[in-house]
């Protein structure tokens, strides 16, 4: 009896642990393959196309279940573009000779060649002034002009082609004042850097100006942080921060209409932590209100000037477009203590005498020249190559 219990009860007990083995183990396999979907699905795909995609895979897990997880590969930033090391500044112009030859060449051909008419009479003088006017000289700088050749030819009574040449020469040289300096100061003073504000109306090539300058900076073997505070237009922040990476400068920027100021100062601040030689500002020239642009450039001067000193306020203007660049030019320069004159896009004008005109209504000497497109047509102004390049002989 006792016997037969024994067995019956064994009997029960091999029962119920063969059942349970049998309901157990199908669920532990498919505990982790419920799981493995989750980790593998694509971010953003949608419930439905998910599901389709990574069945197959939940019935791959179910049998895989020691398999380890693939691991995550983090994506490969892009290379770094290569930094750039541009020609040095000297000579610049002499190799930009041949384009300000180009444009400026008819201007010089026409003088000479009245010049050497048979009879230089009153027609042919006032001719000259004519010319001299219409290549934006300015009416007060032709006529002395004219008049200055007029009593040199009687007096030197010949008018051989080179002597009159020599005296074409001297007498734009003359006007163009080869003695004022042209340095564009950019040295910084002890551990401070040197500060360039970069100023000038929208669309004058004010942004590829101050990037053209830091190129003339590092070829000349020094360093560079850009400030973008013409938080005006976002795209001027981008322009500069390429032509920054180009040569391997900081750019310091904000977001579109962030205070310029803030800027300029966080620039400074950069260039002097990095130990950089100057920094450039370039700033925005809405010139909606005269108050209102003097008040944004003077606060931008007085920021900066809690770091370190304003040593250039460099005015950009486009030589192409005469009268009008002229009045936007006198604003700027009753608002802010315009140090330079940096001419642009020379390269597409025959106005070459825009620079005698603007020199001697602002009395502030031209100190860069853009001739192009190109990175590196920003030349230092040299007045005799540039005398040379009108009057060159094609
Ligand atoms: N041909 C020629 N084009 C130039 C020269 N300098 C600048 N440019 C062009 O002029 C255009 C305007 O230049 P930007 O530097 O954007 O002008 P900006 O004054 O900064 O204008 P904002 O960024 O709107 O303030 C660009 O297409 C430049 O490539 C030059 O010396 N010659």
């Amino acid at each position: 009896m006792d016997y037969t219990i024994v067995v019956i009860v064994i009997f029960i007990v091999a029962l119920v642990a063969v059942g349970g083995a049998l309901l157990v183990v199908p669920r532990r396999q498919v505990g982790p393959a419920e799981k493995k979907p989750e980790v593998g699905r694509p971010e953003g795909s949608s419930g439905e196309g998910a599901t389709a995609v990574l069945e197959p895979e939940e019935a791959e897990g179910a049998t895989a279940v020691a398999e380890p997880e693939a691991p995550v590969v983090e994506p490969v930033p892009p290379p770094a573009p290569p930094i750039e090391m541009p020609p040095p500044s000297a000579g610049r112009l002499v190799r930009l000779r041949a384009r300000l030859a180009q444009s400026q060449n008819v201007f010089g051909r026409s003088l000479l060649s009245l010049l050497a008419s048979d009879r230089l009479d009153e027609d042919t003088w006032e001719e000259i002034e004519e010319i001299l006017i219409t290549a934006d000289v300015g009416v007060t700088s032709a006529t002395q002009i004219t008049e200055g050749l007029r009593t040199r030819v009687r007096v030197l009574g010949t008018r051989d082609a080179d002597e009159v040449r020599k005296l074409l020469r001297s007498e734009l040289l003359a006007h163009i004042n080869p003695d004022l300096d042209r340095s564009v100061r950019t040295e910084p003073h002890g551990d401070r850097p040197a500060v360039v504000m970069v100023v000038g109306v929208n669309g004058v090539g004010k942004t590829t100006t101050a990037g053209k300058l830091a190129r003339v900076i590092v070829g000349d073997g020094g360093s560079v942080v850009l400030g973008a505070a013409d938080t005006f237009r976002a795209a001027a922040a981008e322009q500069l921060q390429t032509w920054g990476e180009r040569v391997g400068a900081s750019v310091v920027r904000k977001e579109e209409g962030a205070d310029p100021a803030s800027v300029a100062f966080d620039a400074v601040t950069r260039g002097i932590e990095e130990g950089a030689g100057t920094v450039i500002v370039d700033t925005a020239g809405r010139l909606h209100t005269k108050t209102g642009l003097m008040d944004e450039l003077g606060k931008v001067k007085r920021v900066v000037e809690k770091k370190s000193q304003v040593d250039e306020v460099l005015l950009v203007l486009d030589a192409t477009t005469g009268q009008n660049g002229l009045r936007q030019a006198r604003v700027f320069a009753e608002v802010v203590n315009v140090t330079g004159i940096v001419l642009t896009k020379m390269d597409g004008t025959a106005k070459g005498g825009i620079i005698i005109q603007v020199q001697r209504e602002l009395g502030v000497p031209v100190k860069l020249v853009g001739l192009g497109e190109g990175p590196d047509d920003l030349a230092p102004f040299d007045p005799e190559a540039f005398v040379d390049a009108i009057l060159e002989t094609p």
